[in-house]
């Protein structure tokens, strides 16, 4: 380990950010990338830290994925890499699939407005949530709009940001000792593969690129997947189509529409352009929607092939947020994107602060790289798919949450938020698409209310 950046004290009396004990409570000069939840989140963290930030925003405003946007791509499918890339992936109809006291923050909590008081409220709400909690914050100050991250590479132990300025078309090259990046996961879309689906002559596009049903009028459409947008996107467009088909690998909910049918995984496309399923049927559609999910992909970062993503895997990265040869100068946040991302992304944010601070020590690079390892395990023994690495924090995600709270000198995370998630998750296989307007506000109410000083 090298001595403490600031004064050079020997390394045994340093941490591995660099400082001696003298020198922590340092401020950084730290760039983070993206002002959607994530972003917005890790700033305010890192001013509470005093350190100097600059967020980089594409957009000219804030929130990220929450923003709706009308527009959908050139390539539906989202495979041509010159296409112009839209950000967000929300479509008219959409309601959050978590209560709203899940996308709250700890001292700043996601009230029930008069706009939309639902427990699942709209996309809209959610947007209108995170204007306030920047206002509340003072996060716009620190925010550059208009500007992306075209590069952010390694020189003389430093990071150099590129960034295009939107408006003028000009390129600035700007020194920051850390770099945060925070720009999000759900705008790639990740497709199924077909067999045969060359042969195939109707229309195919990515849920990314869905909006609103009124395109699928008397059409037959074929919808791959059945998480949540999969779902959504069959309840909006059944009234207007002929006929919904529904391909699904596992968690087969018994949700019964006149026109909807189930089938089991897609065994090909034929030569006369019908599709098979594995279960013996087939049919013939005249649009295919991928609700498949994401990949992965930071385009502007070299690291020299330090993190990489492999097999839809951000890594090597300790407690998800630092690659530990480059720890704590570069750190990721909300990578698990099938977590409720706001608690997380909050809890990692003041991680990453403290950690650039010098009031939270890393442990040795050995040691951060073993834990890495210790989680493949785990997820081996678990039966889980190392492509799920990165998605979610499964088998260990309630002892991450406790440790990321541990870390920031916070108790264990309240009882009735794990309980709350795991009544979600619960009522979304027993009453999918109705679980949203059944659900006991007043129980779940009551039961925050008095076991946490938290309000919904
Ligand atoms: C259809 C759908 C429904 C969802 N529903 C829920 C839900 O109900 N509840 C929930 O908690 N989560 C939900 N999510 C997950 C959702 O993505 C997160 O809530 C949250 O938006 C993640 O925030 P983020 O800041 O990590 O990423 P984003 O919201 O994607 O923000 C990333 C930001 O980075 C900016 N950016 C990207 N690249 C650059 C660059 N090179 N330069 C400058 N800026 C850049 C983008 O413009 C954007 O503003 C849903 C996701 C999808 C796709």
């Amino acid at each position: 380990m090298a001595e403490c950046s600031v004064c050079a004290a020997p390394p045994a009396t340093v941490s591995f950010s660099r400082h001696c004990l003298r020198h922590a409570n340092r401020s950084v000069k730290v760039a983070v990338i993206g002002a959607g939840v994530s972003g917005l989140v890790a700033a305010r963290e890192l001013q509470r830290e005093n350190h100097s930030v600059v967020v980089f925003e594409q957009n000219d405003v804030v929130g990220g994925n929450w923003i709706y946007d009308p527009r959908t791509e050139s390539d539906p499918l989202g495979l041509d890499p010159n296409r112009e890339t839209i950000h967000s992936s929300i479509y008219v109809s959409l309601r959050t699939n978590l209560p709203r006291a899940l996308m709250s923050f700890r001292d700043f909590p996601f009230l029930r407005s008069r706009h939309d008081p639902r427990t699942f409220p709209s996309h809209e709400e959610v947007l209108r949530f995170l204007n306030l909690f920047s206002d509340r914050f003072g996060i716009r100050q620190l925010i550059r709009f208009g500007t992306r991250v075209v590069r952010v590479e390694r020189e003389n132990e430093e990071w150099v940001v590129e960034s295009l300025d939107r408006s003028s078309d000009s390129v600035t090259r700007e020194v920051f000792e850390a770099v945060v990046v925070c720009s999000g996961h759900n705008s790639i879309p990740r497709i199924a593969e077909i067999e045969g689906i060359e042969r195939w002559k109707g229309f195919q596009m990515h849920s990314h690129n869905y909006r609103v049903p009124q395109p699928f009028r008397h059409q037959v459409v074929l919808l791959i997947g059945y998480r949540h947008s999969a779902f959504d996107i069959m309840v909006d467009i059944s009234p207007v189509a002929k006929e919904v088909h529904v391909s699904v690998k596992d968690n087969r909910l018994d949700v019964k529409f006149e026109n909807v049918k189930y089938h089991d995984m897609i065994k090909c496309v034929n030569e006369d352009g019908s599709i098979s399923f594995q279960d013996g049927s087939t049919i013939f559609a005249d649009t295919i929607i991928h609700c498949t999910g994401y990949k992965y992909s930071f385009p502007y970062l070299d690291t020299n092939g330090i993190v990489e993503v492999q097999d839809h895997c951000v890594g090597p990265l300790y407690k998800h947020i630092f690659p530990p040869t480059l720890a704590p100068w570069l750190s990721f946040i909300g990578i698990p994107t099938q977590e409720p991302i706001f608690r997380i992304a909050e809890l990692q944010s003041m991680y990453v602060a403290r950690v650039l601070s010098g009031k939270n020590f890393l442990p040795q690079e050995e040691e951060m790289t073993e834990s890495i390892q210790y989680i493949y395990q785990e997820m081996e023994k678990n039966a889980l798919p190392k492509s799920s690495c990165s998605l979610s924090l499964r088998p260990l995600q309630t002892d991450y949450k406790h440790w990321l709270a541990a870390q920031n000198g916070l108790p264990h995370l309240e009882e009735w938020w794990e309980n709350l998630l795991i009544e979600c998750f619960k009522k979304w296989i027993e009453l999918p698409g109705k679980y949203k307007d059944q659900w006991d506000d007043a129980y779940w109410d009551g039961i925050i209310q008095t076991t946490s000083t938290f309000q919904i």
